[in-house]
């Protein structure tokens, strides 16, 4: 049971993920505490993905363990649908190319989850999602399809949809990176924004700028190994070498 005052956390230790005979994930053991946000960087090709994905099983991992409140999965072990759901109710993907149903207006796309998964009544979950809309300027489109939006605005719609069912976390993989730099600078403004008021948020990125403004906490991964964990200001100070060698790498934007 959960214990009030408790912090809440998800957490994951030994994560071990293969593809083949290739060995992404090569025990990964990591906290992300509630109402922070955790970035995770590393090299092109080091497994953030896979292990963002590993958090909401749409990778699933050949084992290790993750504990999100009372829910204990062991991946070495069947996870049951009920565990799958558990977890995906607990959890909110944003995706790079923002992935929205075409075929459905913008006011369709954000309440589809509500209504249909989650059984929110469909009066609800319009009058939610049109707060969504009216707080990132776009509710004049809610009857719009989304071929009739920029990238930057469907990516607005897609971080909408991912509040919409009210999540404990959201996942985020490179959410800007194939936006335009003003596209771009308006989502991060939205995420440092939805960061201040407490959203859990676990974010892939590469633009270290953001993980410099947003980030509570940042895991560095290289090689499917994590490099380093821990607070924000220690990793720009860091004297790791990898880690300045990496920070020298990439250019701040
Ligand atoms: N479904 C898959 N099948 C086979 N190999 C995969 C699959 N998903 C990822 N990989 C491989 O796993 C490795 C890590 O991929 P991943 O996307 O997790 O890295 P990343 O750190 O997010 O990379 P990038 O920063 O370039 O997006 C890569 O070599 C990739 O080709």
């Amino acid at each position: 049971m959960y214990e009030r005052g408790r912090e809440l956390m998800l957490k994951i230790n030994e994560i071990k993920k293969s593809f083949g005979k290739k060995a992404v994930l090569k025990g990964i053991s990591a906290k992300f505490p509630q109402g922070k946000t955790t970035v995770i960087v590393g090299p092109s090709g080091s497994g953030k993905t896979t292990l963002l994905r590993s958090l909401d099983m749409l990778v699933t991992p050949d084992s290790g363990t993750l504990d999100f409140d009372d829910l204990h999965l062991d991946f070495a072990k069947p996870i049951s649908n009920k565990e799958n759901k558990e977890l995906r109710d607990k959890t909110s993907m944003v995706f790079q190319n923002w992935n929205l149903f075409p075929n459905l207006t913008i006011l369709k796309n954000i309440t589809a989850s509500p209504i249909f998964v989650h059984h929110v009544a469909k009066e609800q979950a319009e009058t939610n999602a049109h707060n969504l809309l009216k707080e990132v300027g776009l509710d004049e489109y809610a009857d719009a399809y989304p071929d009739e939006l920029s990238g930057g605005q469907q990516q607005r719609i897609s971080i909408c949809r991912a509040l919409a069912v009210k999540p404990e976390y959201i996942l985020l993989d490179e959410p800007t990176s194939a936006l335009d730099p003003e596209s771009e600078m308006m989502i991060l403004k939205m995420l440092e924004r939805l960061a201040k008021e407490g959203q859990s948020m676990i974010m892939v990125t590469h633009n270290m700028q953001f993980a410099k403004d947003a980030a509570d906490k940042i895991l560095f991964v290289e090689n499917g190994e994590v490099e380093f964990d821990g607070a924000k200001d220690a990793f720009f100070s860091q004297s790791s070498i990898r880690v300045k060698e990496f920070l020298q790498g990439i250019s701040l934007k």
